[in-house]
């Protein structure tokens, strides 16, 4: 049976992330090895021609699964059908740029994009913003969609998720494979919390097993919060490759559910969820299934997550209340 193609739209597609994204999209690790897609790639002007590059060495790959590429600068064009979002294309903070200055600018970018999405994306449309502030971000995109449900809007905390998988499985010597129900709660930012207090490794709970709360505090939980500033520190870059990878397998994971007896973790409008304010887009602990998501309820929070994850829940409340003051939501 010949399947309809999806499509799926990439924003800031010339960038580094876009390059390290876009062939993995079209050979099938985002969705599946059997699902055929469209791309739409949307750029700046400035950013159409090495678009037009990338997209002819896709052409070049000659993917089975990719059914056509369409180059555009116009959000209306770009979003139009779309099922899936990338929204990778952000304002990067510059040199003598404040945090306000940071969230205004991409407010120019969003606001427009969450209402072309509102416009001309197909009903099932999901959304996943990876640009940086990408839980704010998200947030100001989805106020500008009032039309599509408010869960379809998710801001990446999957690359957070697999550090602390990767840096958890150092530790113990465990294999990653054998690390489950990790949870990166609240902000996409050095605030975040990974929490392994509801984790378990090959089957026992993972802060038993590490025994020391001391690397916890002091070793673990800085190591990942701050992990990508120290990839921009050694590779002179900020992540690409697998902030790549993390968008592949948030969108997959979402589409293809998570595995029995785990869950992952998503930048997700609260329901008020664990003293989390109503709508902030904040990372939780959830399971999927059948293209939904549902955040995992009755983990017993302790002192020392309670007042970590109301740290970064506080810095999302005061992001939100910076973009509201800009007339952004
Ligand atoms: N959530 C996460 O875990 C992570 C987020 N990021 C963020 O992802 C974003 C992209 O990173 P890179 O690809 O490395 O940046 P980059 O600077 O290499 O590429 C960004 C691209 O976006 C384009 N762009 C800018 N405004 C646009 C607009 N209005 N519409 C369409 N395209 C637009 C630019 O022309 C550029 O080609 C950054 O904000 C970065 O901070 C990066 C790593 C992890
Ligand atoms: O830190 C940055 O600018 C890029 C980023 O979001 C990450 O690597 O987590």
């Amino acid at each position: 049976m010949t399947r309809t193609p999806v499509n799926v739209t990439v924003t800031g597609a010339a960038g580094q992330i876009g390059y390290a994204l876009l062939f993995r999209i079209a050979s099938g690790h985002l969705l599946g090895a059997d699902v055929p897609v469209k791309l739409r790639l949307l750029e700046i002007p400035q950013g159409l021609k090495a678009a037009e590059g990338t997209a002819m060495e896709l052409d070049d790959c000659a993917f089975p699964l990719l059914r056509g590429i369409e180059i555009t600068d116009d959000p209306n064009v770009a979003f139009d059908g779309a099922n899936v979002a990338l929204l990778v294309g952000a304002r990067p903070r510059t040199k003598g740029m404040e945090r306000g200055d940071l969230l205004e600018a991409n407010g120019g970018i969003f606001k427009p994009q969450g209402k072309a999405i509102n416009d001309h994306a197909a009903d099932d449309v999901k959304v996943l913003v990876v640009g940086n502030p990408a839980n704010t971000n998200a947030l100001i995109a989805q106020a500008a969609a009032p039309d599509v449900p408010a869960e379809r809007f998710t801001a990446m905390t999957r690359l957070d998720h697999n550090r602390a998988i990767s840096q958890l499985a150092a530790k113990t010597g465990a294999a990653v494979s054998d690390i489950k129900k990790l949870t990166i709660w609240g902000n996409h930012s050095a605030t975040q919390y990974p929490d392994i207090f509801h984790a378990e490794i090959a089957g026992k709970n993972a802060a038993e097993a590490v025994n020391d709360e001391v690397w916890l505090a002091d070793t673990f939980i800085p190591t990942v919060a701050k992990r990508g500033a120290a990839i921009i520190e050694a590779r002179g870059a900020s992540s690409a490759a697998s902030a790549a990878n993390a968008a592949i397998d948030h969108v997959h994971t979402w589409v293809n559910g998570t595995a029995e007896g785990d869950w992952t973790s998503m930048g997700i409008p609260s329901d008020g969820s664990y003293g989390v304010p109503e709508g902030l887009i904040s990372s939780f602990p959830v399971t999927c299934e059948g293209g939904a998501y549902k955040i995992v309820q009755g983990l017993d929070i302790n002192e020392f997550s309670r007042t970590r994850i109301d740290a970064s829940v506080q810095e999302l409340a005061e992001e939100r209340d910076a973009v509201r003051g800009l007339g952004l939501l």
